[in-house]
């Protein structure tokens, strides 16, 4: 026997009622930063494995939910104390399958850590309510029971973080699990996956498939027996899940893109503003839906803000993710990479005057943070997400127009402000339409213990993390009684 759920040749398996299983065929995760470093084999799945996995989460759901609150909250704190235990570990693995640099995938290996052991909390306090009727000799008790079986399917940009955000409360409510990560970074999954069957999850009760989202993420929306789907990801494929729950009549929870804003008034603190702008844009590569993309700036403070932040990019140190000095990392993928460099030669085509942006003259997928100086808001480049190290700058004149444009887009998940003013501040945080409102920070990076999600095409259904995340992964039950 090799490693946990590794098979002898190193092909490391899906996770279906309690035993480690081989998938169908087998693809290479590599390393973006050196893509001729494989990370490993990881098994690719078909519609069986869902079937398979649907069928052993509906078996052990039952016993699940019928468990002690005690009993759930025990398996969610061993899981956090071994993600914590292994969060340095974690952390490389993340940063070599994602590209992210060290420190910021360290940072994201302990915030799973803190999820399970916030939701080990958040097990022992599913309450309810008893309310007296408007009928004499009533009493009605309202109360909150898991969904049963949920599909939860995630994107590659935070390969621990928000499997962790899905599985955690979907288990402390009482429902039985079967994950499908994004097949480009489905390493970290793995290991959660190994941490919980350590942690002594009941078999049956937590599953793990890895495979293409159009065949496993398709099966697993479409399947009769699983009551709820949860989503991060882009706004397509979003849209076709919502259709997809609609037809099978499921709970549906997606978390998709941003255009994000970040306004910059003319009296901000200019060392503050590019910190925030620096951090919003550029770090994880960009690849993050809270990244501030629009840099919405008043024209008093323009050049100088255009010209500090300018030399602060042109400071950043790209490198490998694992270096101690690499502040960024590789794009994602050849694909992604690809993607983005098209949205440079779009916003050059239209108009913007371009720093940076170009493939970097490394082996891996490099990508030079760029500004797209002298946006508007109409371009193609300012209105549809790109999802790399791209930042539009957008002048306007005065707190109104900044508001206007802040508003002006399909999305709404989070915006930011820089400014002196407790008078602006306070308006912005009140008019923006976004679901996270920032004063003084970057759009980007959120604490883990309170409501996250958005508005418009940013998102659809209730919020993940926090107490909220219960919400979703739970349905409520008004029972009446007649006590004489
Ligand atoms: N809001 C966010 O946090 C994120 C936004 N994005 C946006 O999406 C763009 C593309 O990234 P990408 O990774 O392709 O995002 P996708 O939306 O394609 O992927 C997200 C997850 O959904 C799965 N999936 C894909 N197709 C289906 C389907 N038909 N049914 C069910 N599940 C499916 C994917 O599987 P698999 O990839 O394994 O095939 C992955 O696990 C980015 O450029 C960015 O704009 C991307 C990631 C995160
Ligand atoms: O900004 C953050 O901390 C979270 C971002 C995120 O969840 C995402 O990009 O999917």
């Amino acid at each position: 026997m090799g490693k946990l759920g590794w098979t002898m040749s190193g092909i490391r398996k899906n996770y279906i009622y309690g035993r480690w299983v081989e998938g169908d065929a087998v693809t290479e995760n590599r390393n973006p930063a050196r893509p001729q470093e494989l990370i490993g084999y990881f098994a690719s799945s078909g519609v069986a494995h869902v079937e398979a996995a649907v069928a052993a989460a509906r078996a052990a759901q039952p016993a699940w939910a019928a468990a002690t609150p005690q009993q759930r909250s025990d398996v969610l704190a061993r899981a956090g104390a071994k993600l914590l235990e292994r969060a340095d570990e974690i952390g490389r693995l993340l940063a070599r399958e994602e590209g992210k640099a060290l420190p910021e995938a360290i940072g994201e290996a302990t915030r799973a850590a803190q999820i399970f052991s916030f939701f080990a909390g958040e097990a022992l306090r599913v309450s309810g309510q008893k309310i007296a009727s408007v009928r004499p000799g009533v009493e009605i008790e309202v109360t909150r029971e898991p969904l049963g079986v949920v599909g939860l399917i995630t994107p590659w940009n935070f390969p621990i973080a928000i499997p962790a955000w899905k599985v955690a409360p979907a288990l402390a409510a009482g429902n039985a699990v079967v994950l499908k990560p994004a097949e480009l970074t489905p390493a970290c999954a793995h290991v959660l996956t190994e941490i919980l069957h350590e942690a002594g999850i009941p078999a049956g009760v937590f599953n793990l498939v890895m495979g293409q989202g159009s065949l496993v993420g398709q099966a697993l929306t479409d399947h009769p027996d699983v009551a709820a789907i949860s989503f991060t990801g882009s706004e397509a494929v979003g849209r076709s899940i919502a259709m997809a729950c609609a037809r099978t009549m499921k709970k549906v929870q997606l978390e998709m893109g941003g255009k994000n804003p970040l306004v910059v008034l003319d009296d901000a603190d200019i060392e503050t503003a590019v910190r925030c702008a620096l951090n919003g844009a550029f770090f994880s590569t960009g690849q993050r839906c809270t990244a501030s993309s629009r840099l919405i700036v008043q024209k008093g403070i323009h050049d100088k803000f255009v010209e500090a932040l300018d030399a602060a990019r042109l400071a950043l140190r790209l490198g490998d993710p694992l270096q101690a000095d690499t502040d960024i990392g590789p794009v994602v993928s050849e694909n992604q990479l690809s993607g983005n460099l098209d949205y440079v030669a779009l916003a050059a085509a239209e108009g913007c005057e371009v720093r940076g942006g170009g493939r970097l003259n490394h082996e891996g997928f490099f990508q030079a943070p760029a500004l797209f100086v002298g946006a508007t808001n109409a371009m193609r480049s300012s209105r549809e997400e790109i999802f790399g190290p791209c930042a539009s700058v957008i002048a306007v004149c005065d707190f109104d127009e900044a508001l206007a444009v802040a508003n002006d887009t399909r999305f709404g998940l989070s915006s930011g402000i820089v400014t002196q003013s407790l008078k602006y501040a306070t308006a912005f945080r009140q008019k923006s339409q976004a679901g996270m409102v920032m004063t003084n920070l970057p759009t980007a990076g959120v604490d883990y213990h309170v409501p996250f999600g958005g508005r418009k095409a940013s998102s659809l259904g209730s919020r993940e993390q926090g107490p909220m995340a219960m919400e979703f992964y739970t349905g409520v039950k008004t029972a009446y009684e007649f006590a004489g």
